[in-house]
C-alpha cells in the first residue's frame, strides 16, 4: 500500500473495508479483469474499484481454449505488472489474483504457498474456485492473513467436468447445493464471491442470505458488484459473444471512455440487463 497525503476520498486506496462499506450501503462495486500495467492505469482512472488478474489471461492473452494451462508463474508475473502500473500512477484499485488450476487443490499448505507468491507479487486478495470442499483451505488462508474471494457457478477450471461453459445452479437441487456451498465458504471466512452464469434470483438469494460481497458475471443485477473480462468490455472477442457480455465500445470516444461507461452502467444498475442474465 502506498502512503498518500491526498485526503480526497475519491483518491484514497480501496481496501477491504471500503468494499464492505459499499456492500452495506448497496453501492455497486465495479470490477474489471486486468493483466498489464497500461490497462491497470486506465481501468483505475475509469473508476473501477477492483482489478482482477484473472486466469482468463490463458484465453485472452495466451490463446488457450481453457484456463487450465495457466501457471502460477504466469499469474505472479501479470499480478506484478498490474500492481506496478497502479503504483506508477498512484492508483487506488484493489487487486485480486486468481490462483490457477493445480496451484491450490492439493492441500491447504500448497494453497498458502501459492497465495504467498501472488500476495508478494502485489495481490491484496486471492481467488479460488470451488464449493464445500474448499472451505478448509479458505479458513487456513484467512487465518494466516490472506483474504479470499471464492468463485461458484460456472467455474472454468472445471470445464471438463461441467461439460462446457453453460449456466449452473439451474435445477432446484443445484441451486440448493450452491446456497449451501456459499454459506460454508462464508462461514470459513471468505469475504467475496464471484458468481458466474447462475440464475439472477439465485445470486440475489446468496447476496441476501450471506455476508459475502457477491460479484456477478452473468448472475443478475442484485449482486454487490459486477465483473467482466476487459477484452469483452472492449468488444475484443474472437469467438461467439457469451450472453452476459456487453461491448461498451460502440458510442464511446476511446478505451478510457468505454471503461468509464462500463463503470457508470454498473453503478446505475443499467448493466446487467435481463438480456445478459440466465
Ligand atoms: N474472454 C473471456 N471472457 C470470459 O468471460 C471468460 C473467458 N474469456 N475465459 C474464461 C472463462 C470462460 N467463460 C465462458 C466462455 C464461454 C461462454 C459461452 O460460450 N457461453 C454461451 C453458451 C452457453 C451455453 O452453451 O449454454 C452463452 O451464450 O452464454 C461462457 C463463459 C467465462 N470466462
Ligand atoms: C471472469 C472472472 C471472474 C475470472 O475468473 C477470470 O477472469 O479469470
Ligand atoms: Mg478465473
Amino acid at each position: 500500500m502506498t502512503y498518500m497525503r491526498d485526503t480526497d476520498p475519491a483518491r484514497r486506496p480501496v481496501t477491504l473495508n471500503t468494499l464492505l462499506r459499499m456492500r452495506a450501503n448497496r453501492e455497486p462495486i465495479a470490477m474489471l479483469t486486468c493483466y498489464d500495467s497500461t490497462f491497470a492505469a486506465v481501468c483505475d482512472a475509469a473508476g473501477a474499484e477492483v482489478l482482477l488478474v484473472g486466469d482468463s489471461l490463458g484465453n485472452v492473452l495466451q490463446g488457450h481454449d481453457t484456463t487450465l494451462p495457466v501457471s502460477l508463474d504466469d499469474m505472479a508475473y501479470h499480478t506484478a505488472c498490474v500492481a506496478r502500473g497502479l503504483a506508477n500512477v498512484g492508483g487506488r484499485a484493489f487487486v485480486i489474483a486468481d490462483l490457477p488450476f493445480g496451484s491450490y487443490q492439493e492441500s491447504r499448505e500448497q494453497a498458502m504457498r501459492s497465495s504467498v507468491k501472488l500476495m508478494t507479487a502485489g495481490a491484496q486478495m486471492v481467488k479460488l474456485e470451488g464449493g464445500a470442499h474448499m472451505a478448509d483451505t479458505v479458513r487456513f488462508l484467512v487465518e494466516r492473513g490472506v483474504p479470499v474471494c471464492a468463485h461458484l457457478g460456472l467455474t472454468p477450471q472445471s470445464v471438463h467436468q461441467l461439460g462446457g461453459y453453460r449456466a449452473q445452479g439451474v435445477t432446484d437441487e443445484a441451486a440448493a447445493q450452491l446456497l449451501r456451498d456459499a454459506d460454508l465458504l462464508d462461514q470459513a471466512g471468505a469475504t467475496m464471491m464471484v458468481l458466474e452464469m447462475v440464475p439472477a434470483r439465485l445470486a440475489a438469494e446468496v447476496t441476501a442470505n450471506t455476508r459475502l460481497i457477491t460479484i456477478g458475471i452473468g448472475a443478475g443485477v442484485e449482486c454487490s458488484g459486477q465483473v467482466l473480462v476487459l477484452h469483452d468490455v472492449l468488444g475484443l472477442f474472437p469467438g461467439r459473444r457469451p450472453r452476459f457480455v456487453r461491448n461498451f465500445m460502440p458510442g464511446a470516444d476511446d478505451v478510457h471512455d468505454a471503461l468509464s461507461r462500463y463503470v457508470a452502467a454498473v453503478k446505475d444498475r443499467s448493466f446487467p440487463g435481463p438480456e445478459h442474465c440466465y
